[in-house]
């Protein structure tokens, strides 16, 4: 029979689980039972929405059968199945592209956490199994296939002989290890044991027949009564949904355990928020804020969404309605008894009661924000690392529509502190002298350490906001004022700053004639690339800076030049260059006496100030060039 090679990152991915260092090794049942109940959840769909099928509840479960003398494990249900080619989509592949992500083998030693990070369901059987074998039947199809796999090496496909639709996963168990018992996962009483832990509120039953000991009947009013072993088929999970028990009944474990059974994501939840609303519409839900953002959260792959349960029957697995953009990253499940099970996506869209249950989810999380931002910043900045971004977006996003709920969740790194601070922390803080909200753009925080015209704001013992994602400069110019406090680029050509005292004298009898010819002629050769070329008196130790005029800095060229369709717009440059600075004297001598040396003196200042500024040199060479003639 041919072997099937798995596509490349799949081989790897395989060969990480199979030499797995990830210790958490146990999670492969609840990836599998979670796939099992998938698979019943769309058979139950199906019926629903087909006049033609029934559902009969005792005809869906979920079979774990260990078997110690072979060491296989099998898994087993009674849901969808796959026909030939699911088979080789599902299992043959990674569909999910961000496992492809992960890095360098090296990273892979030091323990880089892809499973915490991508999560990798069905593969995780091979962390402590050396085969797997996965016999299943679709319900659209007569045939039953077997596909097996002992690891990287590849996979078979062949005809298999279930009968009805649905899996059975066998487990070929791996011998122990110095470091890994794997016969516990032989064991029924730890099979239950994790069944408990991890997949407790699994809505079908999972059952095992189990061992159990009892007094014989005919001993039972002997002296010493006589055991017998008999076996018994049990229901290992509790079955009831999570979400219509009490919140009081509730551990943050077993919220925790729910998010994790979902596979809502790998990490820990930062928070969740479990309603109870009953009046007009009445529903109960579980929202989560996650920790870390799933690997495509931030592509257009990704789709927000709650689970949507009508009455405990789950309609529809991301309903993107429940949710606010800016809050896409919330993951949980909503379900009402008000709600019709055969709702359509095109009816959500209108429908008013899930309008009813969205305004007051958004507001649910928002309260959950703002209280974690209040009380624990620490945790709230986790979040903000992980999802602010999206809050951003959401600042500017609809012409700011949302901007005066959201403005107050941002947090931007200070330069005061060196931490994050939040707009109304900034503004409360301000001494009164100061006009603006001063912010520093550039790639990184390091990066705008160093700019001149940070020290001059420094200098005053302003507090500067340092701006290092490309959207945030446009979240300023949405946001437009704060606290009837205007933002200020520290590049702007009017930081509107006092003249600084021990130049007063300097800057009053400013601009002389030759000055002013000198600066003339200086924009007259760098050319239209700059508007202007002034002085200041502000820097201290820098000789230049590039500041712009009006509302477009350098920074949104960049951002908007980048962008795919992105035209040609330029901001208005200023050339500023200290007037303190002795290089300033040697321009002004070379004024009228010697163009040539005037030439490539301007022409080396204008592109060390673009260099600062992080924008290219036209003629690096010619730069160069120009260096080494002074040098
Ligand atoms: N028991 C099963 N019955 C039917 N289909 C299954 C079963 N197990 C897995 N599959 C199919 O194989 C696919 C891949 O499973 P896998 O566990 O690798 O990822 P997933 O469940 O899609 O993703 P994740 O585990 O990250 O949520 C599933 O999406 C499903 O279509």
């Amino acid at each position: 029979m041919e072997k099937k090679e798995f596509k490349s990152e799949s081989k790897r991915l395989m060969d990480l689980m199979v030499h797995s260092i990830y210790t958490n090794k146990e999670i492969f049942l609840r990836e599998l039972i979670s796939n099992a109940s998938d698979a019943i959840d769309k058979v139950y769909y199906k019926t629903l929405t087909d006049k033609d099928k029934n559902f009969n509840k005792d005809d869906y479960y979920i079979r774990i059968h260990p078997d110690k003398d072979n060491r296989t494990l099998t898994i087993s249900d009674t849901g969808i199945g796959m026909t030939e080619k699911e088979l080789e989509e599902n299992l043959g592949i990674i569909a999910k592209s961000g496992s492809n992500d992960f890095k360098s083998e090296q990273e892979m030693e030091e323990g880089f956490d892809i499973i915490g990070k991508f999560g990798v369901g069905f593969y995780s059987s091979f962390m402590v199994s050396d085969k797997v074998e996965v016999e299943t039947k679709s319900i659209d199809e007569e045939q039953a296939y077997l596909w097996v796999s002992e690891g990287a090496d590849g996979y078979t496909i062949e005809p298999g002989e279930l009968k009805s639709h649905g899996s059975k996963i066998t487990l070929y168990i791996k011998e122990n290890t110095e470091d890994n018992n794997y016969d516990e996962y032989l064991e029924p009483y730890h099979i239950q044991n994790l069944v408990e832990k991890y997949s407790n509120y699994i809505r079908y039953p999972i059952k095992m027949v189990t061992e159990k000991s009892r007094v014989k009947e005919e001993t039972k009013d002997n002296e010493n009564p006589e055991y017998e072993t008999y076996l018994e088929d049990d229901i290992l999970n509790s079955m009831v949904p999570i979400w219509r028990k009490n919140a009081n009944e509730l551990t943050d474990e077993d919220y925790n355990n729910f998010y994790q059974e979902k596979r809502y994501g790998y990490d820990a939840p930062l928070a969740h928020i479990h309603l109870n609303v009953e009046g007009m519409m009445s529903y109960k839900a579980i929202l989560y804020i996650p920790g870390q953002p799933p690997f495509d959260y931030y592509t257009r792959d990704y789709e927000k969404g709650l689970e949507l349960y009508s009455n405990g029957v789950l309609i529809m697995d991301k309903c993107g309605e429940l949710l606010p953009d800016y809050f896409s990253f919330v993951k949980g499940v909503v379900d009402s008894e008000d709600l019709s099970l055969n709702i359509s996506r095109e009816m959500l869209q209108q429908d008013k009661q899930l309008r009813l249950i969205s305004r007051k989810i958004d507001s649910r999380i928002s309260e959950e924000l703002k209280k974690m931002l209040a009380n624990d910043r620490e945790k709230y900045e986790e979040f903000f690392k992980a999802f602010g971004n999206q809050l951003k977006v959401g600042t500017y996003d609809k012409w700011g529509q949302n901007k005066d709920k959201l403005q107050d969740f941002l947090l931007f790194y200070s330069s005061k502190e060196g931490n994050f601070v939040t707009l109304k922390e900034y503004v409360e803080r301000m001494p009164e002298d100061q006009k603006y909200i001063y912010f520093a753009s550039g790639s990184s925080v390091e990066h705008i350490e160093k700019l001149p015209q940070v020290s001059i704001v420094k200098n005053k013992n302003y507090e500067i906001l340092y701006l290092t994602e490309n959207i945030d400069e446009f979240v300023f110019q949405t946001i437009g004022q704060y606290g009837e406090k205007d933002f200020r680029s520290v590049s702007s050509d009017n930081l509107g700053l006092e003249a600084p005292e021990e130049n007063e004298e300097e800057e009053n009898k400013e601009a002389t004639e030759v000055d002013e010819k000198l600066l003339e002629k200086m924009k007259e050769i760098i050319g239209d690339e700059v508007v202007k070329v002034k002085t200041t008196g502000h820097l201290k130790d820098d000789l230049v800076y590039l500041s712009t005029e009006g509302d477009l800095s350098i920074e949104m060229e960049k951002t908007l030049n980048s962008m795919p369709q992105g035209g040609k717009v330029k901001a208005k440059k200023v050339l500023e260059i200290n007037k303190n600075h002795p290089v300033y004297e040697k321009l002004k001598g070379f004024y009228e006496k010697d163009e040539d040396q005037l030439k490539l003196y301007t022409e080396l200042l204008y592109n060390q100030a673009r260099l600062i500024a992080g924008l290219p040199v036209d003629d690096i060479v010619l730069f160069t060039q120009n260096i080494s003639k002074l040098m």
